[in-house]
């Protein structure tokens, strides 16, 4: 039996869109000789579909789209994953269709509801394992959550189950990859039965999904692994009689380290720039590490047509800036423009000098130079129709070290997950593929160039010693205790934590931004804005 592996980049709620691709890898399909055609989780509707899935009238759509599968009538089978209804409840479910005919609907039994996950909002659990025999092989369906569990599959195999086909959508983050991997290796070996795995690629607003479809031998050998990143189409044979697969072409090749998360990265870019409908992005480019980072990705992500970068200075941004944000614009051929906020700060300190009258300089007038450069870049958003990037970095985002409405001000935070220090290793990897951003970018210690010879930390501790304090924190839910015990000073640690803590309403309020960790900001990590929990441990 040859199973085709389907890994599309589909788009939420296009459904008409996601029919197309799906038409198309059938007939790869057919043209490769396969018996059947496995593509991801919900791919009518894309994944996750949200509260697009509270809507009578997407069912309407899916029930259309899948008879129009139906009637293709097509000879190779088609294993595809749509939601549907039934006697009032929700079902996250996978059809197997072949010849217009149904001969199989599987309603996922598991449903993930921590971390980014949500599916308990919305569909209702299943507890049936049902088993069909086509072309002679007992096969059965199991949808990403049910194979990280041991039950379902036991139970497929207790049914009969000889080979398990599995419709996915599994969220990138780093290193997941090889835990995804061995355990969807244990199920086939626990149970010796190949498994099939498709998972769908792209990027859907903060989530990034990998791709890297698998197929798992009896043995729990991965036969083959699809792109990471990209689409792909591959095609697998199963013997029935020695119970093994073999793959028809090579695995792709993984990435690993800086380079993946830089493709991740891409990819997120890519996706909510064009799934959006934008024609290109902008971005202030200030001479520092971040809108260097932020910036080369754009490019990789778009082309150097479609990007375009604005600096902004004012009195406090020195010569050395302005040259290195030339020269990195200049590196990866954009266009590329000065405009300077001067005039603008003076208008808005001028007209405000009566209520500022007899008070201090303090981040108040830093706060106003930064908005005059969010109003600048919005204004050029505004007429050109490009997106604004924003820059903010983890580390940044964590500890509220940015202004609202001024560098926060743009649609979508490229390195929102990317804390600092691997925002350098993202520099460094960068040049070593082409050399976009300038040595002394990387080694100048960072500046908000704010106020006169202002440096990061002179406000914030060194980034080596805040990120370690923010993984615990943030990533790990340590308390101070286990944080001070890791060998962090403890007023650094209170000092930081606090910080995280009051700051969470500028994050409510940040762009999206792509999600490369374990526990990202936002749907991830939910905490309440109005908290007195930080009190009890003065
Ligand atoms: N709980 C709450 N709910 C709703 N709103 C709340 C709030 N708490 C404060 N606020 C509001 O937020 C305001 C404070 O926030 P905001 O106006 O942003 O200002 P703020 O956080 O005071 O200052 C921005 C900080 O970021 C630094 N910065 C700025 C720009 C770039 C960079 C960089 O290196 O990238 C760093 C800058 O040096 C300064 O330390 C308050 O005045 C108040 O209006
Ligand atoms: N002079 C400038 N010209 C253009 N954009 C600027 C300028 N200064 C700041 N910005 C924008 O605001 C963002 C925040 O910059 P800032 O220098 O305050 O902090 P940062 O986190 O050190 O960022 P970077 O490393 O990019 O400088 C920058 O990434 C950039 O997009």
């Amino acid at each position: 039996m040859r199973i085709a592996l389907a890994q599309n980049n589909y788009i939420v709620g296009d459904v008409q869109y996601n029919l197309n691709l799906i038409k198309n890898s059938v007939q790869k399909a057919e043209e490769a000789g396969a018996d059947i055609v496995v593509f991801s989780e919900l791919a009518l509707s894309g994944y996750p579909p949200e509260d697009l899935l509270l809507r009578p009238d997407l069912f309407g759509l899916i029930e259309g789209a899948l008879s129009d599968l139906q009637q293709l009538n097509s000879n190779v089978a088609m294993v595809i994953g749509h939601p549907r209804q039934e006697g009032g409840k929700t079902y996250n479910s996978a059809s197997l269709i072949h010849k217009g005919a149904l001969l199989l609907c599987y309603d996922k039994q598991l449903l993930p509801n921590y971390s980014v996950f949500d599916e308990k909002r919305y569909f209702t659990p299943a507890n049936d394992c049902p088993v069909v025999n086509f072309k002679g092989v007992n096969v059965s369906i199991l949808i990403c959550e049910d194979l990280w569990f041991t039950e379902p599959a036991q139970v497929a195999k207790l049914a009969g189950a000889e080979l398990i086909l599995s419709p996915n959508a599994s969220p990138y983050y780093y290193g997941k990859a090889p835990v995804r991997g061995e355990e969807m290796s244990r199920r086939a070996r626990e149970n010796s039965i190949p498994v099939i795995y498709v998972n769908q690629v792209g990027g859907q607003d903060e989530l990034i999904f990998d791709g890297c479809s698998s197929a798992y031998d009896s043995s729990g050998d991965c036969v083959f692994t699809a792109a990471e990143m990209s689409e792909d189409f591959a095609c697998v044979d199963f013997d029935k009689a020695t119970n093994h697969l073999s793959a028809l072409q090579p695995s792709s090749k993984q990435w690993d380290d800086e380079e993946e998360i830089w493709q991740a990265l891409v990819l997120g870019v890519k996706d909510y720039v064009g799934k959006n409908g934008f024609p290109g992005a902008l971005l202030g480019l200030s001479g520092g590490i971040d809108s260097a980072v932020t910036l080369a990705v754009a490019v990789d992500a778009l082309g150097k047509e479609k990007v375009n970068a604005v600096m902004m200075p004012f009195k406090y941004t020195s010569s050395m800036s302005i040259e290195d944000a030339k020269e990195e614009a200049e590196a990866l051929g954009i266009d590329f423009d000065i405009i300077s906020i001067e005039p603008i700060y003076d208008a808005f300190i001028q007209q405000m000098s009566g209520q500022l009258e007899g008070t201090e300089l303090d981040t108040t007038e830093q706060n106003i130079q930064a908005r005059c450069r969010g109003t600048i870049l919005m204004g050029l958003s505004n007429k050109f129709g490009r997106l604004v990037l924003t820059t903010g970095n983890k580390s940044e985002v964590a500890v509220g070290y940015c202004t609202l409405y001024g560098d926060m001000a743009g649609g979508f935070d490229v390195l929102k997950d990317v804390s600092k220090t691997m925002v350098y290793k993202l520099a460094k990897y960068r040049n070593t593929i082409s050399q976009v951003i300038p040595e002394r970018v990387i080694t100048r210690p960072p500046s908000a160039e704010l106020a006169p010879d202002q440096k990061d930390e002179d406000n914030l501790p060194p980034y080596d010693i805040l990120d370690g304090i923010l993984e615990a924190y943030v990533e790990h839910d340590s308390s101070i205790s286990d944080i001070v015990a890791l060998g962090y000073d403890e007023d650094v640690v209170r000092r930081v934590i606090r910080l995280v803590d009051i700051n969470e309403h500028k994050r409510r309020q940040a762009p999206p931004g792509i999600r490369i960790s374990a526990r990202a900001f936002g749907r991830d990590r939910r905490y309440p804005i109005t908290s007195g929990f930080g009190r009890q441990f003065k």
